[in-house]
């Protein structure tokens, strides 16, 4: 269905450029080194001639990837909407472009119309002129290797035939129709005079037509649609004006506590049902479910699927956003990135890292806490009162769910003092959690994808014994390095001591900030912190602060020591 290029498996093994993980099940079911389609970077999808496929991530050995050639350069899915622009940023286009870019989708636009409106209805609309919508399709099909085109509101005659004659001239590989004509509010946005033309002109054209329930009974001359049988009989009506399937959208159906839509494809019809999301905020609901399988045809995927997954992004993002508040009007928009609330929860870490911040480290051990007696978020709390400037949770041996729990706990009481909160080895519980970062070693998730998991505004923290690791860590995109064990240590079994040398020459190489780790305390953090290099930016510490009765104590103790000898500034200084 959609023209992603297929490169050979043996190029891309032969290229320095790029390093293909394939999966071990990959390899299991038989998968030759033919036929593999890369589809986006970092992540990919294989896919096989019966269409089985399998994800992973390709990462990329070097950051400048100009010397391409061109059979090797990755073809991005790529979806046209043809719409109007919403104001308020709920549906149209604006709703398109949001779709399209959680769904990993590159999406260009062609504006039809100009809409004035928020969450309270439609101000003003403006059509743009025909023939300048038709510049705008030639600009868009002549160039860019659109792969489906989507529709949203097609406010004339005019534009519909434009469409359609500019489409039979550039042929893309998918067409998907929302039949937009009634925006949320009430407010009409396409009069009676296209249903004829949409109805034997652009259906015909179309792979999907996605109207719900008003526009199926407009399109259908009026006809009462109430229950899940006549979405049905109205399903298949609207498949004989010519489109190869159709989803009528149950959403506004009267008394349904499950949102039900019917999908038909000519033979079979499948109802798609799901737990209602009690929400108000469902502007642009439709232009984001015709987005997304229109995102995932460009992907490749079969119809079924994309409507399949089309719905679930939909709830997800309805279900998601039902608490948040954008506009004093009945029906608000919500968030497709899912990603809106984080950041008001994020507003007590005001900035972004900052070295001065691993001063000190205070590193848990679920070991220690239990032989003391006390919980985590306790081992925390105290740690942070004592003066610890960032904290790191590494719980080796707890279950998931447990780890879950008392990273979400710790991080409120970090939160609340406005001290950064990392995750040890986890990236799935940091980005549950929403934690500030993670510290992984050389054996653990790779900085480079932790980096592209956790996005540009978390911290990754990286071990590292040499020179070359440092380097690599700094390419991978890490905010600091862990450099030890500097002494020899009980707390990491089978840890090689580098030694004040070591950490020297990982200091000295270095780019990036590090802290020292391994057997530090009071009794040798000055002759740590005295080696003399001002990227040095403090101690990381565990057994130090958590093998005793009393961490506030203890990290008091540390606090004090490494204030004393005012070592922050000493480093700030000569770094600058
Ligand atoms: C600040 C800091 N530096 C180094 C480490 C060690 O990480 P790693 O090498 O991954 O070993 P484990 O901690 O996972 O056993 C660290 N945790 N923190
Ligand atoms: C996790 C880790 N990485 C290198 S040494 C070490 C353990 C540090 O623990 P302690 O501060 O008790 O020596
Ligand atoms: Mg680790």
């Amino acid at each position: 269905m959609a023209s992603s290029t297929f490169l050979s498996a043996s190029s891309l093994f032969a290229t320095k450029h790029y390093l293909l993980l394939i999966p071990p099940q990959a390899s299991a079911k038989g998968y030759t080194n033919n036929n593999l389609r890369v589809s986006n970077s970092p992540s990919f999808v294989l896919r096989t001639k019966n269409s089985t496929h399998l994800q992973g991530f390709v990462a990329m050995q070097e950051k400048d990837a100009s010397t391409l050639g061109d059979d090797l350069k990755i073809k991005i899915p790529h979806v046209l909407s043809v719409a109007g622009s919403d104001s308020g940023a709920g549906a149209g286009i604006q709703a398109d472009l949001k779709a399209c870019a959680a769904r990993r989708v590159y999406c260009s636009t062609v504006i039809t119309s100009v809409t004035a409106q928020n969450t309270v209805g439609v101000q003003g609309v403006s059509n743009v002129p025909e023939d300048f919508v038709a510049e705008q399709l030639k600009s868009v099909l002549s160039d860019m290797q659109v792969d489906v085109v989507k529709t949203g509101m097609l406010p004339s005659v005019g534009i519909i035939n434009i469409l359609c004659k500019t489409l039979r001239e550039f042929p893309v590989q998918a067409l998907v129709v929302d039949p937009v004509m009634v925006s949320t509010s009430g407010d009409v946005l396409a009069g009676p005079s296209i249903l004829s033309v949409f109805r034997e002109v652009l259906f015909p054209m179309a792979d999907i037509i996605t109207p719900n329930l008003k526009e199926a009974s407009a399109l259908l001359d009026g006809v009462q649609l109430e229950t899940v049988d006549d979405l049905r009989c109205a399903a298949r009506l609207l498949y004989d004006m010519g489109p190869k399937n159709v989803l009528v959208k149950g959403g506004d159906l009267p008394d349904s506590s499950d949102a039900v839509d019917i999908f038909f494809n000519g033979d079979n019809f499948y109802e798609l049902r799901s737990p209602r999301v009690k929400t108000q905020n469902t502007h642009g609901t439709g232009c984001s479910l015709a987005s997304c399988i229109a995102a995932e045809l460009a992907k490749g995927y079969p119809m079924v699927s994309a409507v399949k997954v089309a719905k679930r992004f939909v709830e997800t993002a309805l279900d998601y956003s039902k608490d948040i508040f954008i506009g004093n009007g009945p029906q608000g928009p919500f968030d497709h990135l899912l990603r809106l609330k984080r950041h008001s929860q994020d507003c007590h870490r005001l900035q972004a890292f900052n070295s001065s911040d691993l001063l000190l480290y205070a590193v848990t051990d679920s070991e220690m806490n239990k032989k003391w007696g006390r919980s985590i978020t306790d081992a925390v709390k105290a740690a942070i009162e004592g003066g610890a400037t960032i904290v790191q949770l590494r719980e080796k041996d707890a279950e998931t769910q447990d780890f879950l729990e008392s990273a979400k706990a710790c991080l409120k009481i970090c939160r609340s003092h406005g001290v950064p909160l990392l995750i040890n080895d986890r990236i799935d519980i940091a980005l549950a959690c929403d934690a500030d970062g993670v510290h992984v070693g050389q054996s653990d998730m790779p900085a480079r994808v932790a980096r592209t998991l956790l996005g540009p505004e978390k911290i990754v923290g990286v071990s590292c014994k040499t020179p070359e690791q440092t380097r690599q860590a700094w390419v991978d995109g890490a905010d600091y390095i862990g450099c030890g064990g500097v002494y020899p240590t009980n707390t990491k079994e089978n840890n090689i001591t580098v030694g004040l040398d070591g950490l020297k020459t990982v200091c000295m190489a270095s780019t990036l900030p590090v802290v020292a780790i391994g057997g530090i305390g009071v009794s040798n953090a000055r002759t740590v912190m005295e080696i003399g290099v001002p990227n040095l930016k403090g101690v990381a510490v565990v057994s130090a602060l958590f093998d005793g009765e009393c961490v506030l104590t203890e990290t008091r103790k540390l606090h004090a020591m490494l204030s004393e000898s005012n070592i922050d500034g000493y480093t700030q200084k000569l770094i600058i």
